[in-house]
């Protein structure tokens, strides 16, 4: 198992004020919250049925793997997702691509997410997932008050408000629930022998349809429904777990109420060459450029200016994600970051989402965002990240330049832009100058940072 999360500085240079706890305050009470909540995405399926010779999660559908449309449709969600867990394909090639692009989501979104590899059919490669989530700590979450989603990768564009509505649903109470839709096709049954003459299947009867319902993913459980149903299936031979095509079977035979909420048309399982064209359909007909207008990129600017602290209270310097040791630090609420602040600053101008002071600014963190409270320039860029990938927008690359007397950027600029395009989930580049003397920057009583980001609509 590995893991990346929104812990984006190694230990050493995250802020000493403490790293931010990302948990949830409960709306009402603003106590911790103990329902927590997980996504199991499975991933591993060999894609046969597809054809393209690699696994289907691997699969281009509109310039991407298949499994980041699942991901790109869940940053509305991902501040209230504990972990994510990807249940990854067993060659190291196709595990590479597809980790890569669950560390981005990552970074973005601001989730934990953890990878595994799948196993021989679908219900190991799930067991492989509740496996790996106990282990990233799941272990000692509240079994009973903690709701597990599990998606197909196949099924790529289902909507956010699908994966809404099955939390909603097991949070009200129900211990597995199941998103459906009716089905629409007169359903027959054949005899299982074909004629014995012309070889043609036989109806044996056609079924009432009106209780019927095609069942989509994602489906939902209690934790602790998912573990005793992991735990009821364990002995059986592979033969019969061959034969469970989801996961709400197990609980059905373990004479568990299984509850259906609506699903969606758009969450089509892409099995086949036609499924997989219906998909690229709906990914243009819901895209700008299918109406015959270019995806325009869109640029944005930031600015950020600090004090030195003077001599007599001293602080510590961090700027660009990076401590400096020996160097007087910067006065400010926050840690003074102003090269990760301006590029947070960039990042909102290009998303028309206000800036800093309206997501970051003393007073938000110290109502609605407690959990920011000390956190680093670096954390706040990859939330700044993640809110612009809530809001509908990629990263293309941000530009940020110093200007300075001290500290001298160039030894460290490679460290820096590598702390900044981790937290950013996007190339940070970052140029350095000093203003030849003059001003506050050439006298050496602060820094100025000017940043510019280019974003793209998702
Ligand atoms: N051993 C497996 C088999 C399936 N899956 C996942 O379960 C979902 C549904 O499976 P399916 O659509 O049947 O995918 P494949 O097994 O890849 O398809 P095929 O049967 O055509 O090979 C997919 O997201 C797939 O990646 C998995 O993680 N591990
Ligand atoms: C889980 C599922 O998507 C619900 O419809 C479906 O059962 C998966 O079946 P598959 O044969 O593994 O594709």
């Amino acid at each position: 198992m590995s893991q990346v999360g929104p812990q984006v500085a190694p230990a050493a240079m995250v802020a000493p004020h403490g790293a931010p706890s990302m948990s949830r305050p409960d709306a009402g009470t603003g106590d911790p919250v103990t329902a927590r909540r997980a996504l199991i995405v499975v991933a591993a399926g060999s894609g046969e049925r597809l054809g393209h010779g690699m696994p289907k999660a691997c699969v281009d559908l509109g310039g991407r793997p298949i499994l980041a449309h699942v991901l790109q449709r869940l940053h509305g969600l991902s501040r209230g997702l504990d972990a994510v867990v990807l249940v990854l394909p067993g060659d190291q090639a196709s595990y590479d691509q597809l980790s890569a692009v669950g560390e981005q989501f990552g970074v973005a979104a601001g989730v934990p997410v953890f990878f595994t590899r799948g196993g021989s059919n679908r219900s190991s490669s799930v067991r492989a997932g509740v496996e790996c989530l106990l282990s990233a700590g799941a272990a000692d979450w509240d079994p009973a008050a903690s709701t597990v989603l599990i998606q197909d990768a196949a099924r790529a564009m289902t909507p956010e408000t699908v994966y809404a509505r099955v939390f909603a649903a097991v949070e009200a109470g129900a211990a597995a629930v199941v998103p459906a839709l009716p089905v629409t096709d007169t359903i027959k049954r054949v005899h299982p022998e074909p004629h014995p003459d012309t070889g043609a299947e036989q109806v044996e009867e056609t079924v009432p349809r009106s209780s019927l319902r095609a069942v989509q993913t994602p489906q939902g459980f209690t934790l602790e429904l998912l573990q005793q149903a992991f735990a009821f299936i364990g002995d059986l031979p592979d033969a019969q777990v061959e034969a469970l095509t989801d996961e709400a079977m197990i609980a059905e035979a373990m004479g568990v109420d299984v509850a259906v909420v609506p699903g969606s048309e758009s969450a089509v399982k892409i099995t086949t060459a036609a499924d997989l064209a219906a998909a690229q359909a709906l990914l243009q007909s819901s895209e700008p450029v299918a109406a015959g207008r270019p995806v325009l990129p869109r640029v944005g600017i930031g600015h950020d200016v600090h004090a030195f602290a003077v001599a007599e209270e001293p602080r510590d310097l961090w700027l660009a994600g990076l401590f400096w040791p020996d160097q007087q630090g910067l006065t400010g609420h926050s840690d003074g970051d102003a090269v990760a602040h301006a590029c947070c600053d960039a990042l909102f101008s290009a998303a028309g989402l206000g800036d800093l002071g309206v997501h970051f600014g003393a007073d938000t963190i110290g109502t609605a965002r407690p959990e920011l409270e000390g956190a680093s320039g670096a954390q706040l860029l990859a939330e700044a990240a993640r809110i612009l990938a809530a809001a509908g927008f990629g990263i293309g690359s941000i530009a940020v330049q110093f200007v300075g007397r001290r500290p001298k950027f160039g030894p460290r600029r490679e460290e820096a832009q590598q702390v900044l395009s981790a937290a950013a989930g996007a190339p940070v580049a970052i140029s350095a100058t000093t203003s030849d003397g003059l001003g506050f920057t050439g006298r050496g009583e602060g820094i100025l940072a000017t940043a510019t980001a280019v974003i793209y609509p998702l």
